[in-house]
């Protein structure tokens, strides 16, 4: 068995890879080395002389069928020691106070996993995972995911504007860009659009959980391609924590009954 293990998240812009040291103790593991490459098409090539030769587990969240099947279909093609194994929400150390905990992303309750290891146990906390949709999700200050909310992320609003109008082009929001409010010209305006209403969103969604959850204030926690560019905007003070979800899956592996 090697003394390390993988965690895969798979969603529907990025595959997210990382390699994580099965002697990490802490709360929220992090990932000695990282990979992302495009769901679509995605090209692991790169990395493939990075990994040690022994066998890796590798434990796969995924929101993103055909992402996943190509990242099995690598591992099975140039690593056929390999085990891979795709997490259930049944297998996550959480409490899920929804219904239908079986349809709710996994990427959002790895989330929620990694969350619990880092937040303050007298708060709840509340997660935004800015990635192809927006999501802001709620831990209890007992450690449920509640559920939360989703909303398009910024390209995908862009990519729709774009394909469902006439006259507006495809825009890209980019990282470190803080748009004038008033758009003098269409890119602008777009611009502006795209970015506060994703921010005002967001701010809204935390206010009213907020306001629902009625006890101590919630802990603010970031992760997703977006969050640099959200959580600055934000009222109320966050951490970004980039393998929020990767640690989360860590945790599961660390937690199963099995040795993977
Ligand atoms: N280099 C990049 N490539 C693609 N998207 C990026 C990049 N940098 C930032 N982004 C933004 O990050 C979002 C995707 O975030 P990510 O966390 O990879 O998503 P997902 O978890 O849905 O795969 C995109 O919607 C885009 O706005
Ligand atoms: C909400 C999501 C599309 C977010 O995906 P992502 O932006 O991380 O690619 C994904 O978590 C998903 O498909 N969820 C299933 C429905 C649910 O969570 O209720
Ligand atoms: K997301």
């Amino acid at each position: 068995m090697s003394g390390v293990w993988g965690a895969v998240d798979v969603g529907n812009t990025s595959i997210h890879i990382g390699l994580f040291d099965r002697a990490d103790s802490r709360p929220l593991p992090a990932p000695t080395t990282t990979f992302s490459t495009a769901s679509r098409e995605p090209d692991f090539s790169p990395w493939a002389a990075r990994l040690p030769r022994e066998p890796i587990t590798w434990n796969i969240v995924s929101v993103n069928r055909a992402g996943q099947a190509a990242f099995e279909n690598w591992l099975t093609a140039t690593r056929p020691h390999d085990h891979h194994h795709a997490l259930d929400h049944a297998e996550l150390p959480l409490a899920i106070s929804v219904a239908a905990p079986e349809k709710v992303g996994m990427d959002r309750l790895a989330a929620a996993v990694g969350a619990n290891a880092i937040r303050d146990p007298q708060r709840p906390a509340i997660i935004i995972d800015a990635g192809s949709a927006i999501t802001v999700d709620v831990v209890s200050v007992a450690g449920a995911f509640l559920g939360g909310a989703i909303v398009p992320g910024m390209k995908m609003a862009a990519r729709a504007l774009a394909g469902q109008t006439d006259m507006l082009p495809e825009i890209t929001v980019d990282v470190g860009e803080v748009p004038t409010a008033i758009g003098a010209d269409t890119l602008a305006a777009m611009r502006s659009g795209l970015f506060y209403s994703a921010v005002g969103g967001v701010r809204e969604l935390i206010e009213r959980f907020t306001a629902q959850l009625n006890g101590p204030a919630p802990q603010v926690i970031f992760a997703g391609g977006d969050a640099a560019k959200l959580a600055p905007q934000m009222p109320v003070a966050s951490v970004t924590i980039d393998h929020l979800v990767l640690g989360g899956v860590a945790i599961a592996a660390r937690h199963a009954k099995a040795p993977r």
